[in-house]
């Protein structure tokens, strides 16, 4: 695996930096994110994927096949879940293998210049390694045992299985809306690196965008496609031209947005859109992210490049980019903590864990 840094803050054409700042007001527009209609035959719900990639990005499923019970289910688990004692979620917190509870004030500023996401989550992936491999991302998922939260181990299992087959069928799609055969990518998806995270935007911390203080500060997605079930709390915004817009809850819907990977391979064409979450008030979400194998190629589709277009330079494997990506993360953070000439030094510090735990 290549050990250098260096691309992961130049300035690149197409592989985005968390912390590229395009999207520089404060100003919140108005735009019609499309809707793909999963129910629809592949030929048609490829051709409203395609225009949804190449413009935005962004899109809402409609008839995805999950029932509600079990989109219900996942959210009562996960509540069930952030109201644990906090003593129990520590018993859980997250190591290298990027698995178990992300405690609120640790987690994972994917914006270096804001201060941490005002969240708390949990991660779980759909495959496990030996406990001992210290690979990034690979290890054994850290659920609460079935006394201290009966059921939630499977409700979460069974939406990762479900979420995985929409996935299976977006991915489906996507080659077709590249003009590729239908099973292009299945090679590179057969044992993706795929996680569920539920996460918990907590009451009593409102966003403030003008202060560098959100949800989830601005960043790009690092996997391939990512599969968001929120309630009916707003709270995400993405980045077009240069001004953020609100993608609003939409019932029995999920928004699906492209990630790095997609981005990569198609040299741009299929966008990775900057977004971020600015909420008011207490909020669920749930994504479920896809990647893809973690030896999977990243290099750009062949009918993806014209004659004498540069491709930027970026890691051989989607591990090795995952790596990277989230090396660069802590890095910056690190930088950040140093340099005392940056903006978030001048901001409050977020209460630690001792100050919000209600428990
Ligand atoms: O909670 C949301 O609405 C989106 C969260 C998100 O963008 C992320 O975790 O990558
Ligand atoms: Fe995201």
């Amino acid at each position: 695996m290549a050990d250098d840094l260096s691309w992961a803050s130049a300035p690149l054409a197409r592989i985005k930096a968390a912390d590229t700042p395009q999207c520089h007001s404060s100003h919140v527009g108005q735009e019609q994110i499309p809707v793909v209609n999963l129910s629809l035959k592949d030929a048609e719900a490829a051709s409203a994927l395609r225009h949804a990639c190449e413009k935005f990005g962004f899109f809402y499923v409609a008839h995805h096949g999950m029932s509600q019970g079990l989109i219900d289910r996942q959210f009562a688990a996960s509540k069930d879940f952030f109201s644990l004692p906090l003593s129990t979620k520590l018993n859980l917190k997250v190591d290298q293998s990027n698995r178990g509870y992300y405690p609120f004030g640790m987690g994972s500023a994917k914006n270096p210049f804001a201060q941490e996401d005002r969240k708390e989550a949990f991660n779980a992936y759909g495959f496990e390694t030996e406990p001992s491999d210290a690979t990034p991302f690979h290890g054994v998922n850290k659920w609460p045992s079935e006394e201290d939260l009966p059921g939630f181990r499977e409700t979460m299992e069974e939406y990762h299985k479900e979420m995985s087959c929409i996935a299976n069928r977006l991915v489906t799609l996507l080659a077709m809306a590249l003009g590729l055969p239908k099973g292009y990518f299945d090679e590179r998806f057969s044992r993706p690196v795929a996680n569920v995270r539920a996460v918990h935007y907590l009451e009593g911390q409102p966003s403030n965008p003008e202060a560098g203080i959100f949800g989830v500060g601005p960043h790009t997605d690092w996997g391939a496609l990512t599969i968001l079930a929120t309630d009916n709390e707003p709270g995400l915004q993405i980045c077009l031209g240069k001004t953020w817009i609100d993608v609003e809850p939409r019932a029995g819907m999920f928004v699906v947005n492209l990630g790095d990977m997609v981005d990569r391979w198609t040299n741009g064409r299929f966008k990775s859109t900057l977004h971020r979450v600015v909420n008011s008030n207490e909020r669920f979400s749930t994504p479920f992210f896809l990647a893809a194998n973690w030896d999977a190629e990243m290099s750009v589709l062949p009918s993806c490049v014209s004659t004498g277009e540069s491709i930027p330079a970026a890691p051989a494997t989607c591990g090795a980019w995952l790596t990277m990506r989230r090396r660069a993360e802590y890095e910056n953070k690190v930088r950040q903590l140093e340099d005392t000439s940056l903006p978030n030094a001048r901001a409050p510090s977020p209460p630690r864990l001792q100050q919000i735990s209600a428990q």
